[in-house]
């Protein structure tokens, strides 16, 4: 890591650093005009060996009760074997099938992951961590903008905070690009000393991007559309990639991580440090946790393949709990189409899903879509500006989209009928 992480902006130089000394301090707009947007002036808050989390992190109940004790049941899927074909390829996609028709989530092995490039993009994040806030905010996320560094978010939001800090960077494919935008993303926005960390999730990303690719594939067999058509679809793809890092928290049963909510994205792959959990399901009104498997990655559908999916397939409604004692890294690959590939499902699915309930020689050639069709860019357009991601976001996105989407003003409107603790516009 270029500067030492021990000698801190944040006026504590006079300790050493460790671990858990890692960002306890947020930034709080000074007045609520702050909140509008914009580079605006911002306060510090040190949550540092404070004995309660300031009043801005405190979920409303509903959102941060209990948590059970039952692990979530995920299928363990050999996407390695799945490529073999044959049989690996049958029993992956079977698996991939009963997981997505329920809750939308299982886990991958056989994913070839180097895990030496695993543990450099961890220790990488909590190196990252580490620095010095005045550093950290050089890659300060612009408004609007998905990228970038956050903490608590709290540039977009002023309730409900998230007990976490992130840095979220754009990946396309240096096959398909031709360019290195990870590491250009690093020293653009970091320096040049950043190149060897940005080089690190350039591969992280790299590699992500392939496992995506074959889990595509499967989900393709899985719905009996063939192993290349979704494939195809998101080969051109941009992603992004999400540094995730949750604090010790003083008051962990008042706050959350990541409130609940369904990836806008198509899927995810995350990647859990080490042995404590924080991840959760929501499975029949109770907030499961998915222990963290030694070399596997946590794969869950999102909100863009549900609608490729016709929804068939579930998105995930998921969350992140924090600790008393212990900090939490996770990171978080987010799959996403093209920007301005148009989402809808392949006519295939809707033929064989109209076939199979005796629909397709006459009356209705084709099963009814239940998502209007919709691009990638409008969708985290609407999400980064309009929408705070939550369980809901498809519903409402489709009800923005009908009352005139990015280019009606009525549309602003239609995005606000939401729950005001979890609307904010950036
Ligand atoms: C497109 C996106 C929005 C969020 C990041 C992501 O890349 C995918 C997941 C979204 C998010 C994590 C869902 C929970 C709420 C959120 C605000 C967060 O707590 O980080 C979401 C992300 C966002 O930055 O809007
Ligand atoms: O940290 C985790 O386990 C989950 C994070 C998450 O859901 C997200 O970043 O979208
Ligand atoms: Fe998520």
């Amino acid at each position: 890591m270029p500067e030492d992480p021990h000698h801190s902006s944040r006026g504590s130089s006079d300790h050493t650093m460790g671990m858990d000394d890692v960002a306890r301090r947020v930034l709080l707009p000074v007045s609520p005009a702050d909140d509008a947007g914009g580079e605006s002036d911002a306060a510090v808050i040190d949550l540092w060996g404070q004995p309660k989390i300031p009043d801005p992190f405190v979920w409303p109940q509903a959102d941060a009760l209990a948590s059970s004790e039952r692990e979530l049941d995920t299928p363990v899927v050999d996407v390695g074997a799945a490529m073999r074909g044959g049989d690996g390829m049958r029993l992956a996609a079977e698996q991939v099938a009963a997981a997505c028709a329920s809750h939308g989530l299982f886990q991958v092995t056989g994913h070839g992951l180097d895990p030496a490039l695993a543990r450099a993009a961890l220790d990488g994040a909590a190196g990252f961590f580490r620095l010095p806030l005045a550093t950290k905010q050089r890659a300060r996320r612009a408004p609007g903008n998905v990228t970038g560094f956050t903490a608590a978010h709290i540039d977009r939001f002023t309730a409900s905070l998230p007990w976490k800090e992130t840095l979220s960077f754009g990946h396309r494919d240096h096959r398909t690009s031709g360019s290195h935008v990870v590491v250009d993303y690093f020293t653009s926005v970091l320096g040049s000393d950043f190149k060897p960390l940005g080089a690190v999730y350039q591969d992280y990303c790299e590699a992500m991007k392939q496992v995506s690719l074959a889990i595509m594939e499967v989900i393709g067999v899985s719905l009996g559309v063939g192993r290349s058509c979704y494939r195809d679809f998101f080969d051109d793809g941009c992603s992004i990639m999400r540094c995730n890092y949750y604090p010790p928290c003083p008051e962990p049963e008042r706050t959350l991580g990541t409130g609940p909510h369904c990836d806008p994205s198509a899927l995810t792959l995350l990647l859990q440090d080490g042995a404590l959990d924080g991840l959760q399901v929501l499975v029949d009104g109770e907030w499961r946790p998915v222990r963290p498997r030694p070399g596997a990655l946590v794969v869950n559908i999102g909100d863009t393949f549900m609608a490729l999916s016709n929804g068939r397939y579930r998105s995930c409604l998921h969350r992140a709990v924090v600790h008393r004692e212990r900090e939490r890294r996770s990171l978080a690959f987010f799959l996403c189409p093209r920007e301005d590939r148009v989402v809808r499902p392949p006519p295939r699915l809707l033929a064989a899903a109209a076939a199979a309930r005796g629909q397709d020689q006459e009356g209705q050639p084709q099963q009814p879509r239940r998502y209007p069709d919709f691009t990638w860019a409008d969708l985290a357009r609407f999400t980064q500006r309009h929408y705070r991601a939550d369980a809901r976001t498809l519903d409402a996105f489709a009800r923005w989209l009908g009352a005139g989407g990015p280019n009606c003003a009525a549309a602003t409107s239609a995005s606000q009928i939401q729950d005001k603790a979890h609307q904010e516009t950036v």
